[in-house]
């Protein structure tokens, strides 16, 4: 069984209304897979469980030293043994303090240590996955997925590692040490301790599904935001959205993780109180029956001090109890929010022997029957990823359907049809952001599938019409495809692609910031700096997707003879809308419905008097005018 399909197993059924991504239980195995992370720490977490100890045993045994205070030096009248004991105590203190610190250290270092693995492990998985994943998979869920929940992984890990050890040592020694001074008190307290354990475990089931709602709901308000948040997501907003509906929405999901933190804290407090409660009684007992006892002479005024003493060192790690459980119940659900997204396997891999595209010579195209359909949300993404819980995934109909056909190296190859014919999916085909359901295609006779992922997309420079920038500088955001570009290349790329003189008219030129998705310049600005960094690149395979379509007719006639000229050898697949264009392509492909109608040169295709004569007809021949 799959990792994704063992996943889906381990989800019990749901009830009416509730979402599938907090019911889910931990996966088990959950635990032996934390276990390398922290051993990456090893040293770290060794020294950090030494000085734990050293910290319980001090706790643990200087109640004794008060008892040999009282009985061997203030009753014996000693003051030598009062003294030396005295000055023991004060010694241990400091160890104590040493201990606790170096503590807080180790386990900060071992904590971001953590964080860093994680962080690094999920960041490149999540670059692996395919176009379709990000399609379906909102950003903030990512973010938050990337940051909240590996830093509650990270102090949740942190707690446990320290408290768990320190709790349960801390428990055995002072319990031992109670025992050594009086069996006969310790037993009665030691029935009394199953009382300490039952309310917590009746709270720690609803405190894992309180913790898992609690972050996916975390993850919701990060992605309701992250769309909102940006230039376009603001803009919608104002122009079509409601701003109290949209902050009602985001109330909502506040509000209910407002209860949530409540009910947590309320439910810590209530074990914390009867913890206290019954520590007082436990007190009340002790003073009692030691008391008792001491006056029947049968236990030292030493020995009951140092119970005493023992007693209160005692209702810490059982009250710290509460916290490790809570603590190993979030490293649980945050450790396996994680895990979830390291086994989603991306749907688009590298063959286990794929080999390097090292073409710099133009390759040529062969589309082979191939039939396409989008991956539905279920396959591409997690359910816990998902803003909303999906509906069932319908059986979809091709979006490309048995498609053959050749785009001759070094030739222009134009691809025209109506609207949703396919003809950008056919493009993002070929640098493998999504694979063919069925067929092949080649590329200078090397099988796509066979080949290095970067390889391909080093071979391929592509531009779209809605052409994306980072928020950076001009500079970074060009250098992005080719990192080693000097100034002058920048300059003259600029200048092919008719945006240098628009780059010097910017506040700082080429290290003016874009603003967020370059929102700071016009759409055919953009288009212009995006095919400015595709002749940075070079690349000996050029996809056009309307590249030019933001521009008016002055400034694209003129990119067409600079691509004219520096495409010249270069095969290049253009999605034209511009009769110039289509006219000089060496061939056209005519799209309908997912599938090739026609194939030739323009007059060919026009003498055809086919769906291409109807399409010249209706959309291009204006242009001839
Ligand atoms: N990510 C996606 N998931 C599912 N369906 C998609 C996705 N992207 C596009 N489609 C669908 O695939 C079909 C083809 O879309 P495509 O963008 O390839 O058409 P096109 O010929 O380039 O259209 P246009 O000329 O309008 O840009 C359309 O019906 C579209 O709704």
């Amino acid at each position: 069984m799959t990792a994704r399909a063992s996943r889906a197993a381990k989800a019990p059924k749901n009830r009416p209304g509730e979402d599938p991504a907090t019911r889910r239980r931990v996966a088990p195995g959950t635990v032996r897979r934390i276990f390398p992370y922290i051993l990456q720490h090893r040293r770290t977490v060794a020294l950090l469980l030494l000085v734990t100890v050293v910290d319980a045993v001090i706790t643990a045994t200087s109640p004794l030293i008060l008892k040999m205070i009282v009985d061997d030096g203030i009753l014996a009248g000693n003051s030598g043994t009062v003294i030396r004991l005295c000055l023991l105590v004060a010694g241990l203190a400091l160890v104590d303090a040493a201990a606790l610190y170096t503590q807080a250290w180790c386990s900060g270092r071992a904590g971001e240590g953590l964080v860093l693995d994680l962080r690094t492990q999920v960041f490149a998985h999540v670059q692996r996955q395919p176009i379709a994943f990000f399609t379906h998979t909102p950003t903030g869920a990512l973010v938050s997925r990337l940051n909240t929940d590996v830093v509650q992984a990270r102090q949740a890990v942190t707690t446990l590692l320290s408290q768990s050890v320190s709790t349960v040592l801390t428990l055995v020694l002072v319990l031992g040490a109670m025992f050594y001074l009086s069996w006969q008190i310790t037993a009665v307290a030691l029935v009394l301790i199953p009382l300490f354990m039952l309310p917590v475990r009746l709270i720690v089931r609803r405190l894992q599904r309180l913790i898992r709602e609690g972050m996916q709901l975390d993850a919701e308000m990060g992605s309701l935001m992250n769309e909102r948040f940006n230039v376009a997501g603001a803009m919608l907003v104002k122009l079509y959205g409601n701003a109290e509906e949209e902050s009602a929405l985001f109330g909502g999901k506040a509000k209910r993780i407002r209860d949530i933190v409540v009910a947590q804290v309320v439910q810590g407090r209530a074990i914390a109180v009867t913890v206290s409660v019954i520590t007082a009684m436990f007190t009340a007992l002790v003073y009692g029956l030691g008391g008792t006892l001491v006056i029947n002479g049968t236990l030292q005024i030493g020995t009951l001090v140092a119970l005493i003493t023992l007693l209160l060192r005692l209702y810490e790690p059982v009250n710290q109890l509460t916290t490790v459980q809570t603590s190993a119940m979030t490293a649980l659900v945050s450790f396996d929010r994680v895990f979830e997204v390291l086994d989603l396997e991306p749907l688009i891999t590298e063959a286990p022997h794929a080999h390097t595209l090292t073409t710099t010579t133009p390759p040529d195209i062969t589309f082979t029957d191939v039939t396409f359909h989008y991956p539905t949300t279920t396959r591409t993404t997690l359910a816990s990823l998902r803003a909303t819980t999906p509906h069932p995934d319908q059986p979809t109909t091709p979006t490309l359907h048995n498609l053959t056909f050749h785009a001759p190296a070094g030739k222009l190859t134009a691809i025209v049809g109506p609207s949703g014919a396919g003809k950008t999916t056919l493009t993002h085909l070929i640098p493998r952001l999504y694979d063919p359901t069925h067929g092949t295609i080649h590329i200078a006779g090397h099988n796509t599938r066979h080949l290095t992922l970067q390889s391909l997309r080093d071979t391929i420079g592509v531009v779209t019409q809605d052409a994306h920038l980072f928020h950076d500088t001009l500079r970074a955001n060009l250098q992005y495809a080719q990192p080693h570009a000097t100034d002058h290349d920048l300059t003259q790329a600029c200048k092919k692609a008719l945006i240098w003189d628009t780059v010097t008219q910017l506040p700082h030129g080429l290290d003016t910031i874009v603003g967020d998705r370059g929102h700071r310049l016009s759409g055919g600005e953009k288009q212009r700096i995006s095919l400015a960094r595709l002749l940075l690149k070079t690349p000996p395979l050029v996809i056009l997707d309307e590249a030019t379509a933001h521009l008016d007719t002055e400034t694209e006639a003129a990119i067409q003879d600079t691509l004219r000229t520096t495409l010249k050898n270069t095969t290049t697949l253009v999605i034209a809308h511009r009769l110039s264009t289509i006219r000089e392509a060496d061939h056209i492909l005519v799209l309908a419905n997912g599938t090739v109608q026609e194939a030739g040169t323009h007059q060919q295709l026009l003498t055809n008097q086919n769906l291409y004569a109807t399409l010249y007809n209706t959309q291009f021949a204006h242009q001839d005018s």
